[in-house]
């Protein structure tokens, strides 16, 4: 990888953690950081050794506050379907990454910054860390999967009010809408993520992989989740680690994946 800009890259432990690093703007996504990220994807996608992923922001005050505002003043319709559709490209990546991402949401999560956190397969996020989707008061509608993104999670009324009021809400709220998995002090964020990724690690990898791609199934127009299932299902019974599971179960011993 050429040297980062606004992307700091740590691989530990097989983790990859990605930190947005563009704090004086509040970590704002530019065009540079959307190229840096697919850089990045690409590596940890070929990368044997890393197993999942972490994406925070640098400082203390924000995860992403949203796509950088400056870029579009002068954008115009074309212009903007097409700074929608390379988004939801990038997006769709991690949304279809065959390793877990997670988003640990360190402060404000606005715009595309959330819908950065909503493609990632889970969240958490710091008790002061606050969400929102404010386009509607600069003229816009969320667009980088934003609108579906939130219904699928929240469900239709939520997501209407989130949206339409362009208001942001608690970490707490986030909680209880279903938006978010856990919530925690802001220390204690990145050590709750890396303890979900332990458990998962545990498991094997290869059931891990497909059960991304048939949950992700669920909300795809262009497949059905239900057939999607029974093929991903299907496949595991030819792999080494259905064998080893299996065979683990039966010998009463922990499988070693
Ligand atoms: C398809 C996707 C669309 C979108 O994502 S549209 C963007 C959606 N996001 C937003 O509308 C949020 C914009 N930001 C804010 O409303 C505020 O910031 C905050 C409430 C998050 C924080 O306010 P405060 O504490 O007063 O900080 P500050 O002085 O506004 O921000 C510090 C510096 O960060 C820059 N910045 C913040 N957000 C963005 C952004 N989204 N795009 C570009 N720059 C941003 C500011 O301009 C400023 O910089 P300088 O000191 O040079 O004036």
């Amino acid at each position: 990888m050429n040297t980062l800009e606004n992307l700091l890259v740590k691989k530990q432990s097989h983790i990859c953690y990605i930190t947005f690093s563009r704090e004086q703007q509040l970590n704002a996504l530019n065009t540079k950081t959307f190229e840096e990220l697919s850089t990045v994807l690409d590596d940890i996608a070929a990368d044997q050794d890393i197993w999942g992923v972490i994406v925070t922001g640098a400082g203390s005050k924000a995860f992403i506050a949203g796509a950088d505002i400056k870029e579009f003043q002068s954008l115009d319709e074309k212009e903007g379907r097409l700074l929608a559709t390379s988004g939801h490209g990038v997006m769709d990546r991690i949304y279809n990454f065959d390793k877990p991402v997670i988003a640990a949401i360190n402060g404000f999560a606005l715009g595309g910054g959330l819908e950065l956190a909503l493609a990632c397969h889970m969240r958490v996020a710091a008790v002061s860390a606050k969400l929102g989707l404010p386009e509607v008061s600069l003229g816009l509608i969320p667009g980088y999967g934003g609108t579906q993104r939130l219904t699928d999670l929240v469900g239709r009324g939520k997501a209407m009010e989130m949206i339409l009021s362009g208001n942001m809400i608690t970490s707490e709220e986030a909680l209880s809408w279903g938006m978010i998995n856990h919530v925690t002090e802001v220390e204690d964020l990145l050590s709750k993520a890396e303890e979900i990724l332990g458990h998962i690690f545990s498991r094997s990898k290869t059931s891990v992989k497909a059960a991304i791609r048939a949950i992700n199934a669920s909300i795809s127009k262009e497949e059905n989740g239900y057939e999607v299932e029974v093929a991903e299902f299907g496949k595991c019974f030819g792999q080494p680690d259905f064998t080893e599971g299996v065979s683990a179960f039966v010998e009463k011993r922990k499988p070693k994946f």
